[in-house]
């Protein structure tokens, strides 16, 4: 890809707060009827500031001194669009099974939606923030949910996690459930956008609904470490942009994060007080199977890239995904998946169980 010289100002900032800084720019035809519609978007990576054993607000008020200058970049680049990594206003605790962590939890309008607020105002930015939520309305329940905050700072709505991961020490099911807000797309002043967060990407079911409402960019915002997913972190985020015509923005946290007590996950591992190493590498990806490289592994980074949305509709044409995709047949298999009597679609060889003689 052509790669983008940020300007003078946000390299500053790169190295005074040392975290990585790349920019590209994905090419498109250049179409006869319609003008380009070129959106630059940007993609944050952030390991936590404090140790999880300084007092929560502390460390709460050290990450949002943490991202200023990093979001600071991003307006002064010009990013139209800009996603943070998965609850990235606290340390991704959810390995420890310990209820103490869920007083991070806040309001989708709480601090720390106001915090990007004035930052989506200040550089007339759509931010999509995602956070542990406090639905105060029903119960004070939680859940996993990214905001989407609009260009005048406004807030346009909130997608709630689909797939909660039971593995390794991903024991996030203790703190919250599947989301209920099914497969949204946020129609904003820079496009179509929508919110895959981290395990539903292993999920090509949950990809499609997306493309299916519409979505031009679709991100993924993550904290997964090295030893359980980093061989698959390159190619489902590359894989779902193909098959459903649309740019993917795929972040994740970067650091080892040590919590106060050891903790197990039934894996018969010994008890240990960290995830492992969470590995950065945000990118993104385009409908045509090209993608950026990735941000470092280990430091915190602003990724920006130039996408012309007309790209999506141009694979589209070319490759006629959506017309020869038979969602009739796969509708029908479904449904009778879904019924209790469901019998596999298995025609055996009638050779295969007779007796020998
Ligand atoms: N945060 C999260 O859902 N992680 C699950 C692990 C993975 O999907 O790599």
């Amino acid at each position: 890809l052509e790669t983008i010289v940020p300007p003078e100002s946000a390299k500053a900032l790169s190295s005074k707060h040392d975290f990585d800084l790349q920019a590209f720019k994905f090419s498109a035809d250049k179409e006869l009827l319609r003008e380009p519609r070129v959106v630059r978007v940007g993609l944050i990576q952030n390991s936590i500031a404090l140790p999880t054993t300084a007092p929560f607000s502390d460390q709460k008020k050290a990450i949002f001194e943490k991202l200023g200058p990093i979001i600071d970049a991003a307006g002064a680049s010009g990013v139209n669009i800009l996603c943070l990594q998965e609850a990235w206003m606290m340390p991704f605790a959810f390995c420890t099974r310990e209820k103490r962590w869920c007083e991070f939890a806040e309001p989708v309008n709480g601090e720390s939606t106001q915090f990007l607020q004035e930052f989506a105002l200040k550089y007339n930015m759509v931010i999509i923030s995602s956070i542990l939520e406090r639905d105060i309305n029903h119960g004070e329940t939680l859940w996993n949910t990214a905001v989407i905050i609009g260009n005048h700072g406004n807030i346009i709505g909130k997608h709630r996690k689909n797939h909660i991961p039971r593995v390794g020490d991903f024991n996030e099911s203790t703190y919250y459930m599947e989301g209920n807000t099914g497969h949204p797309v946020f129609e904003t002043a820079y496009g179509k956008i929508a919110v895959n967060i981290c395990y539903g990407r292993h999920h090509p079911l949950n990809w499609l609904a997306f493309g299916l409402n519409g979505a031009e960019i679709v991100f993924n915002p993550s904290a997964t470490v090295g030893e359980l997913s980093e061989p698959m972190w390159p190619i489902e985020a590359r894989n779902a942009a193909i098959a459903n015509s649309y740019f993917v923005g795929s972040i994740n946290r970067v650091g080892t994060e040590i919590f106060p007590n050891p903790f197990t996950s039934g894996d018969g591992k010994p008890p240990h007080p960290d995830f492992g190493h969470f590995y950065g590498s945000s990118h993104f990806s385009a409908p045509d199977a090209s993608c950026t490289p990735s941000l470092s592994r280990y430091k915190d980074g602003l990724m920006i890239s130039d996408m012309d949305l007309n790209l999506c509709r141009q694979l589209k044409d070319k490759w006629g995904f959506r017309m020869t995709a038979r969602y009739e047949l796969y509708a029908d298999t479904l449904a009778s998946y879904l019924k209790p009597d469901f019998e596999p679609q298995v025609i055996s060889d009638p050779l295969l169980h007779k007796k020998s003689f």
